[in-house]
């Protein structure tokens, strides 16, 4: 179970985000939307444990993850969260494989060769597995960082507006593939969007 509590936050000389508590049961996925500029990025960060609010707890079961240090936030992130950024990270002078082991190196995580392409091969991007990232299409990108973000099997996908720039068929192509990827990891899904075609595609939504 996830579960958030008074978040607070503010960047400097800004204003206060008073956030919503979320609370999610296993399998439960959440749509946050809200219009330009409320904060949904930043909650999302917060979720992911990019930024430390200024008041409030966030809980993944019993493990209040507010109070980890600096360090034991990275490596917790890395092994237990998966966040696909609006614009993919990736390491650009190496290729598809190679990204996922960097990825798994920083979260000092083990995954064998036969699952990493088991992954790839279930996101349709398996034949592409020794190309240099650069000469990716957009699509292909998203779906690397989709890999990336569930190889070690996550209890928390964070998703930050991915079906900006996308048709409405591919927008629903994008979301069932997350959905579906996020139960076969029998993980939480967050997702923050402006794009309110998604909202008949979720049960949960909340709305900043
Ligand atoms: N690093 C920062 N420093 C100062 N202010 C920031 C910073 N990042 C975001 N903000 C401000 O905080 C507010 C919330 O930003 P945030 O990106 O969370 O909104 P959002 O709802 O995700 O917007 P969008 O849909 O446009 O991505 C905005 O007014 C933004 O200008």
């Amino acid at each position: 179970m996830i579960q958030t509590k008074d978040l607070r936050f503010a960047y400097p000389n800004g204003p206060i985000f008073n956030f919503p508590d979320i609370t999610l049961a296993k399998d439960e996925d959440l749509l946050i939307l809200g219009p330009s500029g409320i904060g949904k990025t930043t909650l999302l960060h917060l979720l992911g444990l990019l930024l430390a609010p200024l008041g409030g707890n966030i809980a993944h079961d019993s493990t209040d993850l507010i109070s980890l240090s600096e360090k034991e936030k990275d490596l917790y992130r890395g092994q237990n969260i998966g966040i696909i950024f609006q614009k993919p990270r990736f390491i650009n002078s190496l290729n598809l494989i190679e990204n996922i082991k960097a990825k798994l190196f920083f979260a000092k995580e083990k995954v064998a060769d036969e699952a990493i392409e088991q992954v790839l091969e279930e996101l349709q991007i398996i034949e592409l597995k020794h190309k240099n990232v650069q000469k990716l299409s957009e699509g292909q990108k998203q779906r690397l960082s989709i890999a990336i973000a569930i190889i070690n099997k996550p209890i928390l996908i964070l998703a930050d507006e991915p079906t900006a720039n996308l048709d409405d068929h591919n927008c629903e192509k994008v979301i069932q593939l997350l959905k579906e990827t996020a139960r076969k990891a029998q993980a939480n899904l967050v997702l923050i969007t402006h794009d309110q075609r998604v909202k008949p595609m979720f049960d949960k939504t909340l709305e900043l």
